[in-house]
């Protein structure tokens, strides 16, 4: 049955896969012809980091498979969902240049048979939870966000049944999550080792918008004002105060790191962003840009509010929070925080002494483990 609420697609050089009997079909093929599959899965109005996820699958498996799904069971009532970046025609456009093989494009009730809604006192029917790690770190201002993620994730591995599944750095807690999921939940292999955790694509240069060098890329970058812009690398630029920190104390002495300097670090980067912000609200005459170069020259009614939400040093496996000190060798860590930026909520991380990728194992033979390819840079 066609989907009637939906309007026609644009033409696009792939298969668009609106029904889980299409994607089945799809993928029966593939398996009939033992051919690799790489899944790329996203919410849609796509950037140059989703597009570096594709690449990268593209350079690994015969076939990339890309979905585009704004899972509403990962939004609060309160959240964006109906607001989220909807562009369908330029995403058409940008997968177009690519040689991707399909785009899974499911109606919400195709995902969710039982329905959804996103009250969680109200929802029916199978969910996935990722106990203590979906407590912390974005998890502990995000409630409910990663049963959302992880029950759809998991709806769409059952369908894709990719060789290989790509994902962002900028989520890492997301990417780690799910590693752990496929481990509990004794999800075959090939997939269950080949999650692969791609770096964060950043804006290059200053672009003509003003968005500073280093800003993550992210679909809800797209809510930030001309005014916010320039103020956006502030996340970043934290992280990197406490990057600085880790790698000075590591150097020193017996190399311990202080948890808490690396933290008070970055928190005071946005402070001092934070405060330079109601200097320039206090003075209107006065105008000065985050990083003291071509002011933006914000009026007075018109200064970014800039708020931080939170940093965090987490233990790359467990997630668990870290604290104290940190002797060489205790296994590295991730240093994530956020920040509101107006109506936007910025979300960025850095990892120390962590290998995102580990080692895949050798392919021991059978079909779909994508014997022969190239592997993922790592
Ligand atoms: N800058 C980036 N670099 C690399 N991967 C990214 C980047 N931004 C998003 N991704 C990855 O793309 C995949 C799909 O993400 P999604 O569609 O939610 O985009 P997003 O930009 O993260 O959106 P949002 O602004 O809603 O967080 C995820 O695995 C995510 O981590
Ligand atoms: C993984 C994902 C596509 C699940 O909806 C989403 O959380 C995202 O885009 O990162
Ligand atoms: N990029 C992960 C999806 C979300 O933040 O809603």
């Amino acid at each position: 049955m066609p989907d009637q609420s939906r309007p026609p697609l644009p033409p696009a050089p792939f298969p668009i896969l609106t029904s889980v009997q299409a994607l089945r079909d799809w993928r029966t093929a593939r398996f009939a012809d033992n051919e690799s599959v790489g899944f790329v899965p996203t919410m849609g109005a796509l950037h140059q980091g989703h597009l570096s996820l594709v690449k990268a699958s593209l350079a690994a498996n015969t076939h990339t498979i890309v979905s585009i799904f704004v899972n509403p069971a990962q939004f609060s009532p309160t959240e964006d969902l109906s607001t989220y970046p909807r562009t369908l025609e330029s995403d058409l456009a940008a997968l177009s240049l690519l040689d991707v093989s399909a785009l899974f494009l499911p109606p919400v009730d195709a995902l969710y048979p039982s329905g959804i809604t996103t009250d969680v006192t109200k929802q029916v029917g199978a969910f996935v939870e990722v106990k203590g790690l979906d407590a912390v770190m974005e998890g502990k201002s995000r409630p409910g966000f990663f049963r959302g993620v992880a029950t759809v994730v998991l709806k769409l591995f059952n369908l894709v049944q990719p060789t290989r599944a790509y994902f962002g750095q900028k989520d890492i807690q997301q990417a780690l999550l799910l590693r752990r999921m496929l481990v509990d939940l004794h999800v075959p292999s090939p997939l269950a080792h080949n999650l692969v955790i791609l770096p964060t694509f950043r804006s290059r240069t200053s672009t003509s918008d003003g968005a500073g060098p280093g800003l993550a890329l992210s679909s809800r970058n797209a809510y930030l004002s001309a005014r916010e812009r320039p103020y956006a690398t502030v996340l970043v630029d934290a992280l990197r105060a406490g990057e600085r920190v880790w790698e000075r104390q590591r150097g020193e002495g017996e190399g311990v790191v202080c948890v808490e300097d690396v933290l008070g670090a970055a928190r005071a980067h946005v402070e001092g962003v934070v405060a330079r912000i109601a200097a320039l609200s206090s003075s209107p005459s006065s105008s000065s840009s985050p990083n003291g170069d071509s002011p933006p020259e914000p009026e007075r009614d018109q200064v970014p509010h800039l708020s931080p939400l939170y940093f965090a040093l987490n233990d790359p496996l467990s997630l668990s929070d870290l604290s104290g000190h940190l002797a060489r060798g205790s296994g590295g860590a991730v240093l994530s925080g956020a920040v509101m930026l107006g109506k936007t909520r910025l979300i960025d991380n850095l990892v120390f002494e962590f290998e995102l990728n580990p080692e895949e194992p050798k392919p021991r033979g059978g079909a779909g483990a994508g014997e022969g390819e190239e592997r993922v840079a790592k």
